[in-house]
């Protein structure tokens, strides 16, 4: 093609200004630092900027750094450990058009070649200025007659390089878009994977998050076949900041909303979205997967998955994660927090003094020691429960549909009736099934003992609520602490239930999971289990789809299939995968009774007509090349 690439050096190839870096190095020690750091900040800036002439951010800045020869070798030394995420990664680019890179840069050749020269650039391809030393060796200038040590000298520098072909420049600044400018260059392109700095941006040909970006849109090779930044992900209902945080530090482009949308919008919303975020409000129904024409992930950010078409998400080949364990301890220290209120009648006399009324009184307010606890779902929730209820010397009983290890003394169960009839306080924490509709209904509470408490932690719809409140108001029931209910809103702001205003009840708005802790954990956990899959298409915990998991490999190239489970697909993947002779280093499949996941990993070059091949096997649901 003949087309050359010059490439800027200091925040392009690597993440940081190398004179920045050496400033902290020299000025280490000195008590005014801080303040002359940030002075040479600034300079660095407005030089990059256009502000001042280069020059004179040069002079200034080599004035302020008090540097010594001896101080590059150090220097060189941090820098390696600072070459940006997407230029370490796409070596095999600088392989093999090493003939074409150039580096031109305003900093120094005294750190930039040695650096640059791991990466197949030789120093005569390396245009920037040089230090001059004086006898002791200290740094107190730079060669005057080196052209980039000048206002604009970037575009003499580039004007005398004389480069045929195309030539298309890379860089953060200014300096380097003035090049395009002066009609030297081709294109600039605007490199913001490590600062963005609008005056370059505005004025670019082309913005490129990182390396992988620039070589998709110029079809060279990469590291990997579709840039981060190009995958959509949409955090919806508040998801903790860590998430946003580790999604974009992985170059994902993300959204966070605060609030969940409802059916209409976010059909809108999740067009050419890869992934989606949500806890558990936003219902993603068959006609929001209809229109989902890039979803490859829903990451449930909370335990429960009802909310999400689980079978449709699997026909279309979208993975779906949860959280199965972050926010169960918040929900066990919740549970036992509002057993002990309801058992002292707390939240009574908490509203009659906060009314300005004197209650002291011992009248239903009894020690949870040595009361019966009824815990009914003994899953990861009612389990850590039991222990913790135990630990306060409460005898513990528990029903569950499965046949669960009794820990501890806790007696179990064998049927929903016999722990109702013994229990002074019954929690709830069965699964989020739509089957358990209306578990608790008028008949369940009858069969309690009258003036038991009542906790429901799990989802709003397994108690029928007119029937508590009837019972509420009766007596049958003596108190009952409500986190979860049939119809909850979608964001915060006005709500209305039959339970408010009724004595010895204690109302919370699903905060049952709602903790620092947990929603860090949760924020943690799912947004790994996306990047996981993104990245290298693993499945391990994936709550409707094959787990795979296969390590990483190194010169290959990992194709990710997605299929019908019928009879013969796996003969017919590898048939095209020989016709178009891919040798296979390994293969991993998975399957239930409804789709296949394999994952392949092939030898190193590859016709891109396997591709479509592939894509065209038939019953083939979703096709992905990692890399
Ligand atoms: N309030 C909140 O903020 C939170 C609420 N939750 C709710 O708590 C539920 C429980 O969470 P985990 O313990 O982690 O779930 P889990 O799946 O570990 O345990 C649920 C247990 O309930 C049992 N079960 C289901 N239906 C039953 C029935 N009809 N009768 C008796 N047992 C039945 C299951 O066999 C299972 O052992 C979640 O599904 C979710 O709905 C979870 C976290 C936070
Ligand atoms: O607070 C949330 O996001 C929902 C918590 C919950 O109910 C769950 O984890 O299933």
């Amino acid at each position: 093609m003949g087309r050359k690439y010059v490439f800027d050096f200091d925040s392009t190839l690597t993440r940081v200004e190398a004179l920045d870096v050496l400033a902290e190095m020299t000025l280490e020690g000195r008590s005014n630092r801080e303040e002359i750091i940030e002075e040479i900040q600034k300079i660095t800036n407005l030089g990059i900027d256009g502000d001042i002439s280069f020059t004179e951010s040069l002079e200034r800045r080599i004035k302020l750094l008090n540097a010594h020869k001896d101080d590059l070798g150090p220097l060189v030394t941090e820098l390696r450990q600072k070459i940006s995420k997407s230029i370490e990664s796409n070596k095999e680019f600088f392989e093999k058009f090493s003939d074409d890179i150039y580096v031109i840069s305003c900093g120094f050749k005294e750190f930039i070649v040695p650096i640059v020269e791991e990466y197949n650039i030789p120093k005569d391809r390396v245009y920037a200025n040089t230090f001059e030393f004086n006898e002791k060796g200290e740094i107190i200038g730079f060669d005057n007659d080196n052209v980039l040590s000048q206002h604009n000298g970037k575009i003499d520098c580039l004007k005398q390089m004389n480069l045929d072909g195309e030539v298309q420049v890379i860089g953060d600044g200014y300096s380097d878009y003035v090049m395009r400018e002066a009609g030297i260059a081709d294109k600039f392109f605007a490199y913001t994977e490590n600062v963005h700095r609008e005056k370059a941006a505005s004025n670019a040909d082309y913005i490129t998050p990182n390396l992988d970006e620039f070589l998709f849109v110029n079809d060279l090779p990469r590291n990997i076949s579709y840039p981060k930044n190009r995958i959509k992900i949409v955090l919806l209902e508040n998801i903790h900041q860590d998430a946003y945080q580790l999604l974009t530090d992985e170059g994902f482009s993300v959204e966070l909303i605060k609030h969940s949308l409802p059916e209409e919008e976010l059909i809108e919303k999740i067009k050419g979205v890869h992934v989606l975020g949500i806890r558990s409000k936003t219902q993603v129904t068959k006609k929001v997967l209809a229109a989902a024409d890039k979803l490859l992930v829903v990451g449930a950010f909370c335990i429960g998955t009802t909310q999400i078409d689980l079978e449709e998400c699997k026909s279309k080949g979208v993975v779906v994660f949860n959280a199965p364990y972050s926010n169960t301890r918040s929900v066990v220290e919740l549970a036992i927090g509002q057993i002990i209120m309801l058992m002292r009648s707390v939240f009574q006399r908490s509203s009659e003094i906060h009314s300005g009324q004197w209650n002291k009184t011992a009248a239903n307010s009894r020690e949870v020691r040595g009361k019966n606890l009824g815990i009914v779902g003994y899953g990861n929730i009612g389990k850590q429960l039991s222990v913790l209820a135990e630990a306060i010397g409460m005898r513990v009983y528990y029903y569950d549909v499965d046949d669960k290890l009794a820990l501890g003394n806790a007696v179990k169960c064998n049927t929903l009736e016999d722990l109702l009839s013994v229990s002074d306080v019954v929690t709830l924490h069965i699964d989020d099934n739509k089957a358990n509709k209306n578990f608790i209904g008028e008949r369940e509470i009858n069969q309690m003992k009258k003036g038991a408490m009542l906790v429901n932690l799990s989802r709003g719809f397994v108690v029928d609520i007119e029937a508590l409140v009837v019972a509420l108001k009766s007596g049958q029931i003596g108190g009952a602490a409500v986190d979860v209910y049939p119809e909850e809103p979608r964001s915060n702001g006005d709500f209305i239930t039959g339970l408010q205003g009724l004595p010895n009840v204690i109302l919370t708005p699903h905060v049952g999971g709602s903790t620092e802790e947990a929603q860090r954990d949760i924020a943690d956990f799912v947004p790994n289990k996306i990047m996981d899959y993104i990245n290298s298409g693993n499945t391990v915990d994936a709550v409707n789809f094959p787990n795979i998991r296969l390590p990483k490999q190194n010169k290959a190239h990992r194709f990710l299939h997605i299929h019908k489970n019928v009879p013969g697909i796996m003969a017919k993947i590898n048939e095209v995968l020989a016709k178009y002779e891919m040798n296979i280093s390994s293969q991993y499949l998975s399957t239930d009774n409804e789709v296949g996941y394999v994952i392949s990993d092939l030898d190193k070059e590859y016709d891109k007509e396997v591709l479509k091949a592939l894509k065209e096997v038939d019953n083939t649901i979703k096709f992905r090349v990692l890399y």
